[in-house]
């Protein structure tokens, strides 16, 4: 997993760096600015475009500075730089790269008032201005350069981060950010980019390398880690000879109703596709002939039983809620599992709307229990918050206090564990903004427990397959979510065969 930094780190992994590579400043910032156009190439090939680079007086400002003149001697001769200098600070190493831009011809305009801006006919607009420097919200001229530049609406591509963007931490609804079609960022991505908000300062980032020490990086203490493939590869353990149904548990899914069917029948079909040996839906007795024409792999626990007091011994996992329903018997259903409490659990959907209700029985999940809330599902079980990074905070407190690992779900989804982790999932897109999505990735979890994988790394596997599962689909304006069904068991050998 990378361990994400927050900009103290960041600066930290800076310092180190220069002191133990050792590199001087003004070289990483060569090879951060070479890391830019190397990015900046794929996005922009044409050679002849027009581009302005807009520069502070901090390093954010000096690598503007010396990806111009990269640019130049990439052949990319149309070039104009702009500095913003509304004090009278500036670093050392922008101060050095001013100097060797000189050299150049390439023309550089001053801005110190923002009465009147210079004129832009840039196709392209580098935003060089403050990257991970900032410490308050823009204001004054500054501010007045940035909403004048965002209304010229022309393609930004951002060094690091956009200007006005805070790494971490609450974004402001109504802070003033320099919107970028593209941030290229020096390393790591920046934790606020994972969180909703983040939408109104980007729409997409791509990280390049710079140098920086990776074990020193790796080493650093913080919640926030990113989920990679070779997690997810070394996670996975490949079926063994002579196995047989019993080597890959037995998962119960406890869902489904009259109207909500089909959620009980995408979970248990894509619990059946994640491996579990045998899978077993408990539901009413009028979806039986549903289940088993769309599923008849899966086997029947009738609902009346349970409520009877079916013992739940021979399961190893159970998954309960979707399409559940918050009646009283599912109240008492949900009640019930907690009280038997000797499965590995995953609680989604409307076991979580009732758990809501009956905070009471929060005190009774087991250790480890996975619960799945979407944003509307975590705030009515939670509270309210009043941004992302918040919620997450929140989450984590939350996780804590019962003994919890939370997925809460979104573009990217963050699984947050009782010791203190935020896992950030990096698959996944809008395509699978559909309902019944969450079923899926329901039933998955619910496989993966079966099959004795430790909860955070069923979590993690099933967040991360059940994305690329939807990446796979790509090309689909929506997917249905059965179809990411189907593209889990070849997903789930492909992660298994060697790399
Ligand atoms: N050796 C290094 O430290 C490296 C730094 N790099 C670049 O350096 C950037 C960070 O540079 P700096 O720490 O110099 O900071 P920035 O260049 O991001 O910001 C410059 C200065 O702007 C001022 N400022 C902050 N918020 C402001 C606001 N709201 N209004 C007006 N002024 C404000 C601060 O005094 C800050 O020091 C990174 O984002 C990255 O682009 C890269 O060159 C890689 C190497
Ligand atoms: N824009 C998106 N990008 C990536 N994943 C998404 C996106 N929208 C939805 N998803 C995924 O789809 C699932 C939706 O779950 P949920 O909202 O619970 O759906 P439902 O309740 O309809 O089953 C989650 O796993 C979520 O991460
Ligand atoms: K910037």
């Amino acid at each position: 997993m990378l361990q994400l930094l927050t900009s103290s780190q960041t600066r930290e992994a800076d310092a180190h760096t220069i002191k133990n590579k050792p590199i001087s400043s003004l070289d990483l910032m060569e090879s951060a600015s070479n890391a830019f156009i190397y990015a900046f190439k794929q996005d922009v090939p044409t050679i002849d475009s027009l581009i302005s680079v807009y520069c502070g007086t901090g390093n954010n400002g000096g690598d503007g500075l010396a990806i111009a003149r990269l640019l130049k001697e990439n052949a990319y001769d149309r070039i104009s730089v702009k500095i913003a200098r509304f004090s009278a600070k500036e670093s050392a190493d922008f101060s050095a790269n001013l100097e060797r831009l000189k050299l150049t011809g390439i023309p550089i305009t001053e801005i110190t008032n923002t009465d009147v801006f210079p004129e832009e006919n840039a196709e392209v607009i580098i935003d060089a201005l403050i990257g991970s420097g900032l410490n308050k919200a823009l204001q004054g001229d500054l501010k007045s350069l940035v909403i004048h530049l965002n209304q010229l609406q022309k393609k930004v591509i951002a060094v690091d981060i956009p200007t006005g963007l805070p790494s971490e931490g609450p974004i402001d609804p109504d802070a003033c950010i320099l919107k970028a079609s593209l941030c290229v960022c020096f390393q790591r991505p920046k934790i606020n980019f994972f969180f909703p908000e983040s939408a109104k300062a980007l729409e997409r980032f791509k990280v390049v390398e710079i140098g920086l020490d990776e074990q020193f990086i790796q080493s650093q203490a913080g919640p926030w880690k990113y989920i990679e493939e070779k997690d997810i590869r070394y996670s996975i353990k490949p079926r063994k000879a002579f196995s047989h149904k019993g080597t890959y548990g037995h998962a119960l899914i406890i869902a489904g109703y009259t109207e909500t069917m089909g959620a009980a029948l995408l979970c248990a079909d894509a619990c059946l596709h994640s491996g579990a040996g045998l899978t077993t839906a408990c539901i009413p007795e009028n979806g039986y002939s549903a289940l088993n024409s769309f599923a008849p792999e899966v086997m029947i626990l009738p609902r009346s039983e349970l409520i009877l007091g079916k013992s739940l011994e021979k399961y190893s996992s159970i998954a309960i809620g979707p399409g559940l329903g918050t009646d009283k018997e599912a109240t008492d259903l949900l009640e019930y599992v907690l009280n038997f409490n000797k499965a590995r659990i995953v609680i989604d959907a409307d076991a979580i709307n009732i758990l809501a209700a009956n905070t009471e029985l929060l005190t009774k999940l087991p250790k480890d229990c996975i619960i799945c809330p979407h944003v509307k599902e975590f705030d009515r079980l939670f509270g309210k918050s009043n941004s992302w990074w918040d919620r997450v905070t929140l989450a984590l407190k939350k996780a804590k206090e019962f003994n919890l690992i939370i997925l809460l779900k979104n573009q990217y989804t963050f699984i947050v564990t009782p010791d203190g982790d935020i896992l950030i999932n990096p698959t996944g897109n809008p395509g699978m903004a559909v309902g019944g999505m969450g079923d899926i990735l329901t039933g998955m979890i619910a496989s993966f427990l079966a099959q004795s994988y430790p909860a955070i790394e069923a979590a993690m596997l099933a967040a991360y397959i059940h994305g690329a599962a939807g990446d796979q689909l790509i090309q689909m304006n929506s997917i249905p979510p059965r179809y990411i069904t189907e593209q889990i068991p070849a997903l789930i050998k492909r992660f298994t065969a060697p790399d």
